[in-house]
């Protein structure tokens, strides 16, 4: 089965300080945009990428794609304020596609083989995530004191891909936008129309570079091959 892949890459990178969209920080001397695409480069399934880029951005990913030699073809969408708004109007761009991933741009290290396996329980189910067990205790905390304590054993961290049937994710996207909400990841939209969600596995490699500890993990991650 054949995919369209819409990455979000519009973020201002906040929360790491870098003062520019950190999808353009080196990692191993190599743009952190640069490391996700490659992935799916390799990824015969992947048709079609869409890049949901700032305008103002979108001359450093062309020129980054030329220099890194980026063959997979390549359309851009204009991000929004939101990451649901960058890629809602990815989706704008998805035309006929059957099956579409959403993937972090910030999410360098995932692999084939998780990509695969989104895509096939996509298939099955509508729409899937992938996602690993939570390893630390988890509380709900209020005015600096613990409120819950919350039952570890059914907690998992989500993580992208995200696979949808296009069907599946317009619907959703465009419930969202008309009742107003937003979500921090694209299978919630889904969730609210009462629909299933199927869950693969992750990988706790599978990280989301997003404060600067994140660069020294990836660096280390990278260094290990
Ligand atoms: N309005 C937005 C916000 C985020 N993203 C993208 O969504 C992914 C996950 O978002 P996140 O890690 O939060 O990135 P930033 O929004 O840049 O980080 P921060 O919240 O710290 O600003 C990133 O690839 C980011 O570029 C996007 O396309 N459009
Ligand atoms: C989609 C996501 O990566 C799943 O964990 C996460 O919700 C993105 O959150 P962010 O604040 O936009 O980075």
């Amino acid at each position: 089965m054949r995919y369209t892949l819409i990455i979000p890459a519009a973020g201002q990178g906040k929360r790491m300080g870098a003062g520019l969209n950190k999808l353009f920080l080196p990692i191993a001397s190599v743009p952190l945009i640069i490391h996700t695409l490659r992935v799916f480069e390799k990824d015969e399934a992947c048709e079609q990428i869409i890049l949901a880029v700032n305008a103002d951005e979108q001359p450093v990913f062309e020129r980054f794609i030329k220099q890194y030699d980026i063959k997979k073809q390549i359309v851009f969408a204009i991000g929004g304020q939101e990451r649901q708004d960058s890629v809602y109007n990815g989706l704008l761009q998805a035309g006929k596609a059957s099956y579409i991933l959403v993937h972090d741009g910030a999410r360098p290290f995932i692999t084939i083989e998780i990509i695969q396996s989104v895509l096939a329980e996509a298939v099955r189910k509508g729409a899937s995530i992938c996602a690993v067990p939570v390893k630390d205790t988890i509380k709900r905390v209020e005015d600096g004191s613990v409120v819950e304590t919350v039952e570890r054993s059914k907690l998992w961290a989500v993580q992208t891909p995200q696979g949808f049937h296009l069907s599946t994710l317009s619907e959703a996207h465009e419930e969202a936008r008309k009742i107003g909400y937003l979500g921090t990841d694209d299978a919630s939209l889904v969730e609210r129309l009462g629909k299933a969600v199927g869950v693969v596995s992750g990988s706790y490699f599978n990280i989301k570079v997003t404060t600067p500890d994140d660069l020294v993990v990836a660096e280390s991650f990278l260094a290990r091959g």
